[in-house]
């Protein structure tokens, strides 16, 4: 059965602008670079010809869906196969620690995947002027101006917090300044040494647990770490780096619960990505359950949107508000109704499809602990 490649159009290509993945694409196998999400399925319910998704080209994707009707699960299927398609590097921020089971064994082709669980970036990955914010003070007050010039002034927390104890400002602000800067420290995320591009972009995929941490370091991890993708692949040397360190591959950033980063100290890194991500050949797959708490420029700069089923009124206005002109019904009303169905708008082709996701090829770990399950197990234990 023919298997429709959706991002891509009909001669092969894509609205994305040319990067060096087309010379990989060249002579080789076009299908090598799709991953199969899954299966058409038509109004009666039947199971139509295979789906796959282009992984050729760079993307912006959104994964949308009410709790527990396949959102998470939905991202992993795509990580598995971003994962088996040669050229490509899956980088996944993992809020809620549900992406581990990448790392397991898997059916079918190998899913090489490591996971991080302390991941950590370097402290002028963050721009100084999000310094202020990321430890939860203005930049306008004095704690806040202090704190900037700090960043400014050093590359590690290490220097930033010489840099509060050596200055001339007032006892109180000193103070406060040193005190965020200790609590910043304790988050245990910044390290001169990490993250290097290069070890993210060796052809596995990273799972970064954020499992242990709160929004503000989460929202550090995920700021840094898309800087150093975005910034290897323009072959430009990172914040306070000397070097080159260019990547070959091109970087996928997966990342969950992704209002959570655009509402934070993550949201500029990203944006770059969204706006300008295409030509370096980054790519992100942004998750949430909430699409109308993403800035207006994650859903219409996204090229492909994997909508589960969505219910709250401002959720679905949010996507409607980049409702293309080929959607022929109303979004509310072309909303799936079961958990691991979705309707996928591709801008590429300018289509939409009704999709029944695949399984999962390794254990997907976002299903919510219930009673009667826990009821179960306890009496075939007695
Ligand atoms: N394509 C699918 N095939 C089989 N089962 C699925 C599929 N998609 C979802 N499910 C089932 O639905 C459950 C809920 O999916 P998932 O954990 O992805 O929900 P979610 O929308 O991400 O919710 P949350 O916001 O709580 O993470 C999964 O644990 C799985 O059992």
């Amino acid at each position: 059965m023919h298997t429709e490649v959706l991002g891509r159009s009909d001669d092969g290509t894509s609205a994305a602008a040319e990067t060096s993945a087309d010379r990989v694409a060249v002579g080789a196998d076009a299908a090598a670079f799709a991953g199969t999400l899954g299966h058409h399925r038509a109004r009666d319910g039947s199971r139509g010809a295979p789906v796959a998704i282009d992984f050729d080209r760079p993307h912006a994707a959104l994964v949308v869906g009410k709790r527990g009707y396949g959102k998470s699960y939905t991202l992993g299927v795509l990580v598995e196969e971003a994962t088996r398609t040669p050229g490509v590097a899956p980088v996944v921020i993992d809020p809620m620690g549900v992406f581990r089971g990448l790392a397991a064994d898997a059916a079918g082709d190998l899913v090489p995947a490591r996971v991080i669980d302390d991941p950590t970036i370097r402290a002028d990955a963050i721009p100084p002027a999000r310094w202020p914010a990321l430890v939860g003070t203005d930049p306008d007050r004095p704690v806040g101006a202090l704190v900037w010039h700090a960043a400014e002034t050093a590359p590690t927390l290490d220097g930033m917090r010489e840099t509060v104890a050596d200055s001339d400002a007032g006892g109180d602000v000193r103070r406060a300044a040193a005190n965020r800067l200790r609590r910043a420290a304790e988050w245990n995320v910044f390290d001169p040494a990490g993250p290097d591009a290069r070890a993210l972009a060796d052809g596995a995929a990273t799972v970064l647990d954020c499992s242990g941490l709160d929004d503000a370091p989460s929202n550090a991890v995920a700021a840094g770490v898309a800087a150093a993708l975005y910034d290897a692949r323009l072959g430009r040397p990172s914040t306070g780096e000397t070097d080159t360190p260019g990547i070959d591959r091109l970087p996928w950033l997966f990342i969950d619960e992704a209002h959570v980063f655009f509402q934070g100290v993550a949201s500029a890194s990203l944006r770059a990505i969204l706006t300008r991500g295409r030509a370096p050949g980054v790519s992100l797959v942004a998750a949430t359950q909430r699409p109308s708490a993403l800035p207006e420029v994650a859903v219409s700069q996204s090229d492909l949107r994997v909508v589960h089923r969505l219910t709250a009124g401002s959720d679905v206005r949010a996507l409607a508000a980049a409702d293309p002109s080929y959607l022929d019904a109303d979004l509310a009303e072309s909303m799936p109704t079961a958990p691991g169905e979705a309707l996928v708008v591709d801008d590429t082709a300018e289509a939409t499809r009704t999709v029944a996701v695949r399984t999962r090829d390794t254990p997907h770990g976002g299903s919510s602990p219930r009673a009667s399950a826990a009821a179960r197990a306890i009496e075939t234990a007695e």
